[in-house]
């Protein structure tokens, strides 16, 4: 038992939907992003992706591609990222989570050397958005041996390749709304309904919806279809627009609040 199998067991007797919002880890600097980890889970927050930022984000709209340069600007490596997952759970983060990254950072560390320290630092899934579940066997050995679940990504023009891979799937699967990169969006997939229960059909897993979720009415919508939704951009925007406040102690905690009423407005609390 992982807490993602957990968390989604709880949300469903609950009949509840998990909120999952991604921030791109150490933008804009490491104690920012612990500060925004426990908002997040003070804002009901059930699970937090926590992105590694990367030189060539290419399934990435602008904003989080942004996120990336001024994370990167602070030097933040995966290696980071797995220290700030240990320090946000020791700081008292009790909801699952889980590592975004793309292939490269994982390989240049060493899947022997990350999977022991992410295990140890309390990180209980991995998303790999670059990586095809045919070349996954690597990977999901060593989630295996780590109790770590790997959440693979399907998307609309999936089709004939659900079944695959949903079926090397744990802990839940990642339904892309739509085709193109991440960020705010008006439309989504013309038949999303249909996909999404095609996705239901080919699993017993939870599916989880994201991309492009960035208000109230598209939350509301999407709850009604899935077991999780994804907020990203829109969160990560936000995080942008109050850098001033962030970077100054006086105007810190405004930043915070700012962001918390951001969220709060999203889950329509
Ligand atoms: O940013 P959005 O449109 O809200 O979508 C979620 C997304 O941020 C997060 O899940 C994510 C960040 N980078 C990705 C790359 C591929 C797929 C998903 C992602």
């Amino acid at each position: 038992m992982n807490l993602i199998d957990q968390t989604f067991a709880e949300l469903k007797k609950e009949q509840q939907t998990a909120f999952i919002p991604f921030i791109t880890a150490g933008d804009p600097d490491v104690s920012t992003t612990l500060d925004l980890m426990l908002q997040l889970q003070r804002s009901g927050a059930n699970l937090i992706e926590l992105g590694v930022p990367y030189s060539d984000p290419l399934a990435d709209g602008p904003v989080i591609q942004q996120a990336s340069i001024r994370a990167l600007n602070n030097n933040v490596t995966i290696l980071d990222v797995i220290g700030i997952a240990n320090q946000a759970k020791e700081a008292g983060i009790g909801i699952p989570l889980i590592l975004f990254t793309y292939y490269n950072p994982l390989l240049q560390a060493g899947l022997e050397n990350l999977f022991p320290l992410m295990s140890k630092s309390g990180i209980d899934g991995i998303i790999v958005p670059d990586l095809p579940v045919e070349e996954s066997d690597k990977v999901r050995f060593h989630c295996e041996q780590y109790n770590i679940h790997y959440i693979p990504l399907v998307a609309p023009t999936s089709q004939e390749r659900i079944g695959p891979i949903v079926e090397r799937a744990s802990g839940f699967v990642y339904c892309v709304s739509s085709l193109g990169v991440t960020g705010q969006r008006k439309n989504f997939y013309g038949d999303i309904e249909e996909f999404l229960l095609k996705v239901r059909d080919n699993t017993h897993l939870p599916i989880i919806v994201g991309f492009g979720i960035s208000d109230n009415n598209q939350y509301r919508r999407f709850s009604e279809l899935a077991d999780g939704i994804v907020v990203g951009s829109t969160i990560v925007h936000t995080v942008e627009e109050n850098l001033g406040l962030l970077k100054q102690p006086t105007t810190y905690s405004q930043g915070i609040n700012n962001i918390r009423e951001f969220i709060s407005h999203l889950l329509g609390n």
